[in-house]
């Protein structure tokens, strides 16, 4: 399959299914579903929980294959997933025995950049970001915002122009999270990643976001596309304007439907 109107895109997903065998039970995950990234564009996932996000996570990353239809990334229909995209899944594992600055590092030994040399880049994005007197902390030793961050950054080294962030904040508290939004808005404007993200918080959806994909309860189809017509940069403060309050109260009444009682 080849659509060179497409090629500019950074994700194109056409069609994609997936069912599960669950026994002699087929568990269908996945409904048709198109959706695409621009390069550069924060795209997130807002649906009911067990509608089949991670399912399509997987499914870019090249962790597991659909059961129809295709994926593309950079236009690329055919190649292999695998390393074109830096995936931080739900419950990223930081390993206990190395240090920020080592955990962070790993991105770049998994595509064999030479130690001196990761160890130079690792440190110099700690430094930037605000991190440098964690450098050499234990991940145990660590606040739970802190230990994201050291993900985030390392995900961002194995590869900084796709990211797939499967729920990053889910586990942190109110304000940990506020923090953390901006922290990453920063991030990504140095690097100019394109991604997409899965969130279960509306305003974080609208805070983050040039565009938003709500799905439905399972299998995920696409109930509808908003675009988060705000001005950039984005500041926490935005989310009292009447265009963010009027994008919230869409999302909830949609989300709602789909929610079971
Ligand atoms: N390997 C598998 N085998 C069988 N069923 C699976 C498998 N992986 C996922 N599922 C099922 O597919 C459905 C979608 O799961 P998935 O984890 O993609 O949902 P999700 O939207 O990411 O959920 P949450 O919002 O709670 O994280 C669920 O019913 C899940 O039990």
């Amino acid at each position: 399959m080849h659509d060179p109107q497409k090629d500019d895109l950074k994700l194109v997903v056409k069609g994609v299914t997936r069912t599960f065998s669950a026994g002699r039970r087929q568990l269908e995950a996945l409904a048709p579903l198109d959706l695409t990234v621009g390069q550069g564009e924060f795209v997130s996932l807002i649906g009911p929980s067990g509608c089949g996000k991670s399912t399509l996570f997987n499914i870019v990353a090249g962790v597991d294959t659909p059961t129809t239809g295709a994926v593309a990334i950079e236009g690329d229909w055919q190649g292999e997933r695998a390393g074109k995209v830096g995936y931080m899944p739900q419950q990223p594992l930081l390993l206990p025995w190395r240090t920020a600055e080592e955990n962070v590092m790993l991105g770049l030994d998994v595509r064999r950049v030479p130690q001196k040399e990761a160890r130079q880049q690792a440190h110099e994005l700690l430094k930037r970001f605000g991190l440098l007197e964690f450098a050499d902390s234990y991940p145990a030793t660590l606040s739970g915002g802190m230990r994201q961050r050291i993900a985030l950054l390392r995900t961002i080294l194995f590869n900084a122009s796709f990211l797939l962030l499967d729920e990053p904040f889910g586990a942190l508290d109110a304000l940990t999270r506020i923090t953390l939004q901006m922290w990453l808005l920063d991030l990504l404007e140095s690097f100019h990643s394109s991604v997409l993200f899965i969130t279960h918080d509306v305003r974080e959806a609208i805070l983050l976001s040039d565009r938003i994909y709500v799905l439905s309860a399972r299998p995920a189809s696409v109930l509808r596309i908003v675009d988060v017509d705000l001005p950039r940069p984005r500041r926490q403060q935005m989310l009292a304007e009447a265009r963010a309050v009027e994008l919230e109260q869409e999302l909830i009444l949609l989300l709602m439907k789909e929610q079971p009682l």
